[in-house]
């Protein structure tokens, strides 16, 4: 038998618009051809299983070869074969109607909606052309008194078939490779190419004598077979010399979609750094991309692993995925599966969630931020460490301050720093009163800080250096000034002179003797504005300007410097001013330069005086 055909396309010449637009993929040729060659060999498996297959399965392997003189690849399997008619009607037929829809389509459409199109077709078979100048297929079907069949097309709409001797079931496709695509001639490409796509197919893929898969990966086993030796070695065989994880979880649904996989929790420490191990995206143990945006919920590609499902649709455009119903779903899932594992870690083992919490907290608090379902389920494993470095969850911290540190207001003022160090003074000051300060210095804390003030009732949070001690937060009692109005407003006057700088504001009040004689604080309210005006991108200017527009300088008038200052004469009561201000600009960590130089000056004069 000799048949030649035209295949039903009714466009000419779309073999040129294909390659050429689809030319940055290329490579997925092999990853298209090698799983039908996969597909079919299961195919058959399954009718044995059936039963409707009676004959030996024998060596199922898929293999892969080039001929570099010759100008071609092969691939071939022993899986269920075509006959003649299958394949006009499979090859001809199905594989060429997507490209048939994807011309007509594409034809109309300017360029940014071209990119588009190319993204939603499953290109199968016929990505073959891409690479290929032309395609034969040697196949013979499992079924009994079928001949071979032999069928070419060289990338026109023009195809030959006949019938051909060939004694054992299954297909070869053999490409006759493009003069421009050379590279694909090169067995280390294919190798490359092989061990990205194909790396852990389920049927054994053969190159060069080797078989380069696993059939059988991890994820597409029971947790209940598996140790954690398992589970950091498969980590390791994705990411080699990356740090082990510090734990997983084995996802595993079936309804309403069909999910498996691993989530891996790094150590990712403070930074929010997008890391190179990335989450690989599988369908049917088919790598597709590591690009899993919108399949995995923002916050969650931090983690590391291996998501498998063949209701993620292929070969789609963003914008398409972020529309499909079962992508969203599966973003549900993972969040609802993540915060389920956390939960279940903090409540099986409370300190081994603590020790891991400078690598999770940043999971965790960015989750809250970003998805109001993880936020319900974290509040309640959700943790806040103090100074001295012990833990609290938000209601047993809550529990803690709240006989101390409510004001006059009832509302309970939670006390953080965001640089123990820096800030020793003000912590320090804070907790001699009997309060207790919150450490909030990690990336997201300051967003984290206005999402807990919003959803917990009655909680405003403070920095310590937001106000002198007293009033940091607001009681009813107040300590009284020895000092008369007069001396307050003649104290205010010449510190005011002293300081000589228009962003320092200058106010007398009543403190405890044993508080500092200066205090320079940023009220709550002005440091976050500026904070948000710098994470908005208020230019290199503001990021590098030293000091905030507006400071408040509060004079102790019951600290005996008060009385000193303004008993001396005029120039000593100056030197005097400006060094208890400076030695307030100290405590901030803000006292530089020319002022720093003056100030140790000053000092020596004042030893010496
Ligand atoms: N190696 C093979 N052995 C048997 N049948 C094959 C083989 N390769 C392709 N076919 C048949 O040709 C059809 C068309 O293949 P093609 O790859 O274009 O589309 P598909 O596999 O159905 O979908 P996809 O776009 O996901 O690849 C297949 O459905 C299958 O029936």
């Amino acid at each position: 038998m000799q048949e030649k055909g035209s295949i039903s396309i009714h466009t000419e010449n779309i073999f040129p618009i294909i390659k050429k637009f689809l030319y940055s993929d290329h490579e997925i040729f092999l990853r298209e051809l090698v799983s039908n060659a996969v597909d079919a060999t299961q195919k058959l498996k399954s009718l044995g299983q059936l039963g409707e297959f009676k004959g030996e399965l024998g060596e199922l392997k898929v293999k892969v070869s080039v001929n570099k003189e010759a100008r071609t690849i092969t691939i071939s399997d022993r899986g269920l074969g075509m006959t003649a008619e299958e394949i006009k009607k499979y090859i001809n037929q199905i594989a060429f109607s997507g490209a048939t829809e994807f011309v007509e389509q594409y034809k109309e459409k300017d360029t940014a909606a071209k990119d588009q199109i190319i993204g939603q077709f499953g290109l199968g078979f016929y990505s073959a052309f891409m690479v290929a100048d032309n395609v034969e297929i040697f196949s013979k079907s499992y079924k009994d008194n079928t001949e071979g069949a032999h069928w070419t097309c060289d990338g026109s709409t023009e195809f030959s078939l006949e019938t051909t001797d060939k004694a054992d079931r299954g297909t070869d496709v053999v490409l006759h490779v493009a003069a421009d695509s050379d590279e694909f001639l090169e067995p280390a490409r294919l190798r490359t190419i092989l061990t990205k796509y194909c790396k852990f197919l389920p049927i054994e893929i053969e190159f060069e004598g080797e078989v380069i898969n696993q059939t059988q990966p991890i994820w597409a086993k029971q947790p209940s077979e598996l140790t954690d030796e398992d589970y950091t070695k498969f980590y390791q065989e994705l990411y080699p010399f990356s740090e082990p994880p510090l734990f997983w979880i084995h996802l595993n649904v079936d309804y309403p979609f069909n999910l498996t996989g691993i989530l891996y929790f790094p150590k990712v420490k403070d930074e929010l750094q997008f890391s190179r191990n990335k989450i690989q995206l599988y369908s049917r143990q088919v790598f597709i991309t590591d690009e899993v945006k919108d399949v995995v919920p923002e916050f969650l590609m931090l983690l590391h692993g291996v998501i498998d499902s063949p209701d993620i649709p292929l070969n789609v455009s963003r914008s398409f995925l972020q529309a499909d119903a079962a992508v969203k779903k599966i973003n549900t899932y993972i969040t609802k599966k993540v915060a389920d594992k956390l939960a279940e870690l903090y409540r099986k083992d409370r300190a081994g969630f603590e020790e891991k919490w400078s690598d999770i907290g940043l999971f965790v608090k960015y989750g809250m931020l970003s998805d109001d379902k993880f936020y319900d389920k974290a509040k309640d494993f959700v943790l806040l460490q103090n100074t001295a470095g012990k833990f609290f969850t938000l209601s047993e911290y809550q529990e803690f301050v709240q006989a101390n540190q409510k004001d006059k207001n009832e509302q309970t003022v939670v006390l953080y720093t965001t640089d123990a160090e820096a800030q020793h003074g003000f912590v320090q000051a804070a907790l001699d009163r009997g309060y207790d300060v919150l450490k909030l210095d990690a990336v997201l804390d300051s967003h984290f800080i206005g999402q807990l003030e919003q959803k917990l009732e009655k909680v405003t949070f403070k920095r310590v250096d937001a106000d002198t001690i007293g009033k940091l937060i607001e009681k009813e009692e107040t300590t009284e000034s020895v000092l008369s109005d007069d001396d307050k407003t003649k104290l205010q006057e010449l510190f005011s002179k002293a300081i000589s700088n228009p962003q320092m504001h200058v106010q007398v009040e009543a403190l405890s003797p044993q508080d500092a004689p200066v205090i320079i604080t940023v009220p709550e309210f002005m440091r976050r504005m500026k904070d948000m005006q710098r994470a908005g991108g208020g230019g290199g200017m503001q990021m590098f300007g030293s000091l905030p527009d507006s400071y408040t300088v509060s004079v102790n008038a019951n600290h005996p410097v008060a009385q000193r200052v303004l008993s001396a004469e005029d120039e000593a009561s100056q030197k005097l001013a400006r060094q208890a201000f400076d030695l307030a600009l100290l405590a901030q960590g803000l006292l530089k330069g020319e002022a720093l130089t003056a100030f140790v000056k000053r000092s020596a004069d004042l030893l010496t005086a």
